[in-house]
Order: structure tokens, then C-alpha cells, then sequence
């Protein structure tokens, strides 16, 4: 059986009292004391009626936040609750099962299909660590991937396979509407735009000191389109007009992010929300989120055809090179994207 990687504070975390002081983030970066309220006005798009005369409407309400927070959330999503329930619990039990059984897991190697690991990929060189495990894997084709998935609990593959293709299906329509609302042919975001799909669950146990660090960083998301399913514990903050707001968790509800791929290809027309997670020192919160990213050699440059002037804001350029620049960049994607800046 292989041991869990040199570093990681899985074990550690089962007994902490304190916070390790290499997760104290230096004073200008803690989330600080100040009660940060869950904000009403987040935008809530309900897609009751998509396929009929409330499609337009439904269009109009997704591009504003769009182009305002960059995030809203999505009622009537077409995921049974029962499926999301039960894709839930199946990734909080695998977050509980004893270490021997996820050891076979933990890996940084970003190539590796399904890796669990402590805060970053960087955890080795990084200055601070975050508080928060996370389980990665590739879930698109699912043939393809499926067998690299873990098998404990043993449900797992059967109902995060379900779960997978509904989540890739919404994320489609998502990306349709966003379309239609740019002015992009039926389809523009099919194919290789969307091609990979990552599954994404970060955890967080109980933390001992939630003013002095943080369970995500601040950042933009670099993939193309994110949705995020909470559970039913309060951490995700979004950035809006120089504040933080928080997102409070609703039932039978994703968030949606549109992520700086979409910024580039709507030549800056949607924005992508900056984000980021605090802990709490009374629960854990699980939070499951889906990914879709180009393949590695697609050209990515703003669309032919959008609504509007235009004026090209970026230079073209692949997933590749960009997530080169974003990993040498300590994983700042808006730095990324500066590099391809026109
Ligand atoms: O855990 C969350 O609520 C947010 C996760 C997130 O922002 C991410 O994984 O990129
Ligand atoms: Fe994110």
C-alpha cells in the first residue's frame, strides 16, 4: 500500500487543535474577523420553460450578471434532487473513509486521471497552504475514465457517472444560452471548446482559526464554464464592487461561473467572477464542481460574429500555452490571460 505523499496534513488535520502556522496567511491576506454577509441580490435564472417562449427572457437574464459578477445561480436545472443528494453523500463518505483506503489516491501530478490532494498542486513549494482536501478526476468521455475512479464508497462510480453526464448536459445548455445571447451559431461551444470535463470536490473540515486563512484562494477560474453544487455549508465569497458578499447555499440550486475561457471568446463581454472560500471552525462543507475545459490544442480567441463592434481584446492562443503561463504564475489566471492581451 502506498503511503500518503510526504507533506500532506491529512492525518494531522483528524487531530488538529490549532492552526498549523503554515496555513497563517500573512495579515494583509486573512479573511479577518468582520461578519461578511450572504448577499439576496445574486441573480437566481430559472429555467422553467427553456424550450418555449421563455427562452429569450431566460437568455437576457443569464448575459446580465454575466456581464456584471460574473456568477448567478440556476433553479429548475433539470438534476433530480434525488441525484444530487445522493452524488453528495457519496463524495462526503469518501472525504470520511480512513486514509489507508484514499491513499492509492494522493498525488500533485496533474497528469495523474484522479488525485487527491492537501490545498494546491504547488502544496510543495507554496509560501501558505490552504485549508482544504480536494479529489479531482476527469469524467468526459466516461468510458474513458471511469475505471481510474474510486471504488469506495461503492457507489461511487454508478452514481458520480450519472451525475457527470446530467452535470456536462446542463453545462451544455448553459453555454447554448450564453451563445444565443452572444450571437454565436447553434453549437459554437460543442466539440473541442468543451471537451474535457473535470469533476472537482473540495472539503473542509472543521478549521480552528477561520479569520487567519483561507479554504480557496481569491482567483478567476480558468476553464471555460464552472458549476458549482454546495452543499449546505456557507463559504463561497465573490468579489463585487471591492467587496466580498457571500454566497449562501440554496436547495436544488448550481452556481454557475462564467470562467475566463468565455471572457476571451465574448472579447471581454462576460466577466468571471473572483472568488474565493473561508473556512468555519463548526462543520465540514463539501462542495462539488464541474469543470468543462478546451482541449489542450484548440485555438482560443474571441468569436467571429458576436454582437457588437469588435475590436479584438485578446491575441489566439491554446488551453496549453495558457495554462502554462497560469501554473508559472502561481495560478493568477487573470495574470494568465494577460499574456495574451492585445
Ligand atoms: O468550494 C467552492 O465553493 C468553490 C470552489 C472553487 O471556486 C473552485 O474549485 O474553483
Ligand atoms: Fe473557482
Amino acid at each position: 500500500m502506498s503511503m500518503p505523499l510526504e507533506g500532506s496534513h491529512f492525518e494531522l488535520w483528524s487531530n488538529v487543535q490549532a492552526l498549523p502556522e503554515s496555513y497563517v496567511f500573512p495579515p494583509e491576506r486573512r479573511p479577518g474577523t468582520d461578519e461578511i454577509l450572504a448577499s439576496k441580490d445574486i441573480p437566481i435564472i430559472d429555467l422553467e420553460g427553456i424550450d418555449g417562449p421563455r427562452r429569450f427572457e431566460i437568455v437576457q437574464h443569464i448575459m446580465k450578471p454575466s456581464q456584471n459578477c460574473g456568477l448567478f445561480q440556476v433553479i429548475n436545472h433539470g438534476v433530480s434532487r434525488d441525484l444530487t443528494d445522493q452524488t453528495m453523500r457519496n463524495f462526503q463518505e469518501f472525504f470520511t473513509l480512513p486514509a489507508e483506503l484514499k491513499a492509492r489516491f494522493y498525488s500533485n501530478d496533474l497528469n495523474s486521471s484522479c488525485r487527491l490532494y492537501t490545498s494546491t498542486l504547488n502544496y510543495e513549494k507554496e509560501d501558505t497552504h490552504y485549508w482544504r482536501d480536494n479529489l479531482t478526476h476527469r469524467c468526459h468521455p466516461l468510458e474513458d475514465h471511469i475505471d481510474h475512479w474510486p471504488e469506495n464508497p461503492p457507489d461511487y462510480r454508478n452514481v458520480v457517472g450519472k451525475y457527470s453526464i446530467e452535470a456536462r448536459k446542463f453545462l451544455l445548455t448553459m453555454l447554448e444560452l450564453i451563445g444565443e445571447g452572444m450571437g454565436l451559431e447553434t453549437g459554437y461551444f460543442e466539440g473541442e471548446l468543451s471537451k474535457t470535463q473535470l469533476v472537482s470536490v473540495n472539503h473542509h473540515i472543521p478549521c480552528p482559526d477561520p479569520s487567519l486563512t483561507l479554504g480557496m484562494p481569491e482567483h478567476c477560474d480558468p476553464n471555460l464554464i464552472s458549476m458549482l453544487q454546495q452543499g449546505d455549508v456557507c463559504g463561497l465569497q465573490v468579489l463585487k464592487d471591492g467587496r466580498w458578499i457571500g454566497i449562501a447555499p440554496l436547495r436544488d440550486t448550481f452556481v454557475v461561473i462564467p470562467s475566463l475561457q468565455l471572457r476571451v471568446i465574448s472579447n471581454g463581454k462576460l466577466a468571471s467572477a473572483v472568488h474565493r472560500v473561508v473556512t468555519n471552525s463548526k462543520v465540514s462543507r463539501t462542495t462539488i464542481g464541474i469543470f468543462l475545459t478546451p482541449s489542450n490544442d484548440i485555438e482560443i480567441r474571441p468569436a467571429d460574429g458576436l454582437h457588437g463592434s469588435l475590436t479584438p481584446m485578446y491575441r489566439g492562443y491554446t488551453y496549453k500555452e495558457l495554462f502554462s503561463r497560469f501554473t508559472g504564475n502561481d495560478c493568477d489566471a487573470e495574470k494568465a490571460l494577460g499574456c495574451f492581451k492585445l
